[in-house]
């Protein structure tokens, strides 16, 4: 079921500094509330969103057999097409998708001779993004009543090298004249396993839906009414991850969103967004004040989300990626019908 009744709200970061308390209290309200918010002033221009896109078009239009050279390497990093099986659903997501992160990217940026400008360009931006990230998880720390910088010096690499904080160009391709049925989507719905994500999005290149309702971090189960999130290229879409649920004690909700395939009559264009995960680094440990939840490093955190989700190893990922979209969709329909 969807409904519009519940909207993401918007936050302006507008005069910041002199505005703090204020915006502290609406980010809390979105985030023990619905765990999504939107973000409008926030100091990103359209320009440089546009240019982060333009380079992620730039590397998904190469053709399949150039991507494949930068694989998904089983740590969340690298190219993968139509290779994310969601446990929600049992389909692989409708997608490709390019990870990328500050550190340990040896073999794993694209070819400098084809795309010359796509690290410095990428670099920059999740430099950005970072920047902005940590101004809000200071509200948040702030707002548990928690030291200044408990998530973001917990995110952000001091120079050693052990951040893994990630961010995902996405993918979706046009369904212009295909139809695929009710078991395949975008996304298939999933809660994020970092402490914050930041998504950029499209005008007009919608489909993103979330779902409030998830009591405690380590339950799969999900409320049952929809909301739509808007695409707007100006406004950047946040929402708290597992990670910073359980180190809140479950007080920040980590929800449920998905991406839908377009209906009859919308758009069928393709859909392009980025997100960036920021996540706790290597060997910090995630634990609330309440302690409700056993201490974890960021390591085993992610090692253990990434096992649950079911994100594909990179031999199948491989495999996958070699197969048309049309493939994969009829082997799967197959293996549902056995
Ligand atoms: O493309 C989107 O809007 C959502 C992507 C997403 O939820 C994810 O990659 O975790
Ligand atoms: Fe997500």
């Amino acid at each position: 079921m969807t409904t519009e009744t519940q909207r993401v709200p918007c936050i302006s970061l507008r005069d910041f500094e002199q505005r703090r308390e204020e915006i502290i209290q609406e980010l809390m309200k979105a985030s023990t509330e619905i765990g999504f918010f939107t973000l409008s002033d926030h100091g990103i221009s359209r320009e440089e969103i546009q240019k982060a896109f333009q380079t992620s078009e730039s590397f998904f239009s190469l053709p399949d057999d150039v991507k494949a050279r930068t694989p998904l390497n089983g740590k969340n990093m690298g190219w993968e097409k139509n290779a994310q099986v969601r446990p929600s659903t049992g389909t692989a997501d409708l997608k490709e998708s390019m990870q990328i992160q500050f550190c340990r990217m040896e073999g794993l940026w694209p070819d400098q001779g084809i795309l010359p400008d796509f690290k410095p360009s990428i670099q920059s931006f999740m430099s950005r993004v970072q920047d902005l990230s940590v101004k809000v998880m200071e509200c948040f720390a702030e707002g548990l009543g928690l030291e200044k910088d408990t998530f973001t010096s917990g995110t952000v690499d001091p120079g050693v090298g052990d951040s893994q904080s990630t961010l995902r160009l996405l993918h979706y391709h046009s369904t212009e004249g295909k139809s695929f049925g009710n078991d395949f989507w975008r996304a298939g719905a999933h809660a994020d396993f970092d402490v914050l994500t930041l998504l950029f999005q499209r005008d007009g290149q919608g489909g993103l839906e979330v779902c409030p309702g998830r009591e405690v971090v380590d339950d799969f189960g999900m409320g049952n009414v929809w909301t739509k999130v808007e695409a707007e290229e100006d406004k950047i879409v946040c929402n708290i991850g597992d990670q910073l649920m359980r180190w809140s004690d479950d007080r920040l909700k980590s929800t449920f969103h998905r991406v839908r395939l377009p209906a009859q009559g919308q758009y069928q264009g393709p859909r392009y967004s980025i997100a960036f995960f920021n996540q706790a680094r290597s060997d910090v440990i995630i634990q609330g004040p309440k302690k409700k939840y056993p201490p974890i490093t960021g390591s085993e955190f992610i090692a253990q989300a990434l096992a649950r989700n079911k994100l594909s190893n990179p031999e199948t990922a491989a495999k996958v990626s070699k197969l048309s979209t049309d493939a994969v969709v009829e082997a799967t329909k197959k293996a549902i019908m056995v």
